[in-house]
């Protein structure tokens, strides 16, 4: 029987959601908060109202990473495997997707320029960050 580790490294495409905190200007504006992140169940709930009615939906990751989570449990969590698996000689790729001011940027390159979690280039979609050539600290 194979644990989660072995099951993990066995699948070749993973997708992980990341949940950035409320910004200063959410938090002043009361913005709703429309998604809830469970990590340890590894689900996202993502509450609507539409035409006055509330749907509740809830979706699943192969990991999920909360408001609270920062770039080193992202790092050692879901990145030093992939750089592992690029030492041994895979060709490996991370790249972030989601809708504009979700933390893409945040999350492949860090706040600032010394503490990245990732170097990357955007490729053709702005939607779309991609890892070309290699990581630093
Ligand atoms: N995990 C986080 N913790 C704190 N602030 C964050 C986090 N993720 C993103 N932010 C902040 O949220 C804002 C939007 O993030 P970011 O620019 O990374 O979004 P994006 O998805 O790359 O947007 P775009 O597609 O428009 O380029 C930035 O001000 C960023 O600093």
């Amino acid at each position: 029987m194979w644990n989660r580790h072995e099951k993990e490294k066995s699948v070749n495409v993973q997708v992980l959601l990341r949940c950035r905190p409320f910004s200063e200007d959410e938090v002043r504006n009361n913005a709703p908060q429309v998604v809830t992140c469970n990590e340890y169940q590894r689900e996202v709930a993502v509450s609507q109202n539409i035409a006055g009615k509330h749907i509740d939906r809830v979706f699943t990751f192969d990991k999920v990473f909360g408001p609270s989570a920062q770039q080193k449990d992202l790092y050692d969590q879901a990145i030093i495997p992939i750089v592992n698996e690029v030492l041994e000689g895979f060709n490996c790729t991370i790249f972030a997707y989601g809708q504009t001011g979700t933390g893409k940027t945040y999350t492949m390159e860090g706040e600032c320029k010394r503490s990245k979690v990732l170097v990357n280039r955007p490729c053709a979609s702005s939607h779309c960050k991609s890892l070309c050539s290699s990581f630093y600290f």
